[in-house]
């Protein structure tokens, strides 16, 4: 275990990952501190889903250290003990349940968050509506709740998966291509709901789209080939020349 890891939420150092001799992932580094939004961007085949894969146990580094909460080595965990542990991820695909209604959708995530027998010794059916209240205020879908997901538009799906993801109340959320599809209102609605988000969690968002990520108004971090190409505010990562060469000049 590294020292270096103490205090920090997510610790990546050299990270890296072959398939088929190709290095998807090459000496990687990079560390979240608790509390803190990250944007990871980079261009197509950049590493980004892998790197996620890998935090969520669902791919298996050939090396490095990957350190949740200062001391937990992600490596020897599944994708199972990793989601218990506190991280959560939200895919690019929308996966909610289209003939269940918003808050079913929600109440469900809830009971699959608190497990078999603390549902079974769980009363405080108060507890929980007051939980469901306050995810549906975060994520704009109060005005929605008996709704059927399947009449929900494309962004307001996104927003009710991301409120199931915070039904698990996860330290961390990791969050992929979140506006992808979306329209422009639902785009910058969303950049403010993910600020929102952050000032109770951790998160790591993924996204092409640069006048959302110029939204988040967070730290940046550029992946190219693998590794960390630059790292900084947008402002800054934008005007490395490796960047504009290796993505924004494309
Ligand atoms: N399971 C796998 N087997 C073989 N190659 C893989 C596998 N997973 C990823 N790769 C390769 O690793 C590289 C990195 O892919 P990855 O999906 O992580 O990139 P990305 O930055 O997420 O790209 P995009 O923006 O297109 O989603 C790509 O060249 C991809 O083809």
């Amino acid at each position: 275990m590294t020292k270096a890891a103490s205090g920090s939420l997510l610790y990546l150092d050299g990270v890296s990952v072959a398939f088929d001799g190709f290095k998807a992932i090459n000496n990687l580094s990079l560390v979240l501190e608790p509390g803190e939004m990250r944007a990871i961007i980079g261009p197509n085949g950049a590493g980004k889903t892998t790197m996620m894969d890998i935090v969520t146990g669902k791919t298996r580094p050939d090396s490095g250290d990957v350190i949740f909460d200062g001391e937990i080595d992600l490596t020897r965990h599944d994708e199972t003990d990793i989601a218990e542990l506190g991280i959560g991820r939200k895919f690019q695909k929308p996966t909610v349940f289209e003939s269940h209604t918003v808050e079913d959708n929600l109440e469900l995530a809830l009971d699959r968050s608190r497990g078999v027998m603390a549902t079974l010794f769980y009363s405080s059916a108060r507890e929980d509506r007051d939980e469901i209240d306050r995810i549906l205020d975060v994520t704009r879908l109060t005005a929605r709740r008996h709704e059927y997901a399947a009449n929900l538009s494309h962004g307001q799906k996104q927003w009710l998966e991301i409120g199931m993801l915070l039904a698990q109340n996860p330290k961390l959320l990791l969050v992929d291509e979140p506006v992808a599809g979306m329209t422009d209102a639902e785009t910058e609605e969303t950049a403010r709901l993910l600020r929102e988000i952050a000032e109770n969690h951790s998160v790591v968002v993924v996204e092409h789209d640069m006048g959302f990520v110029r939204d988040l108004d967070v730290k940046v971090t550029v992946l190219a080939e693998g590794s960390v190409l630059a790292e900084g505010s947008l402002d800054h990562v934008s005007a490395h020349p490796k960047v504009i060469e290796n993505y924004l000049g494309r």
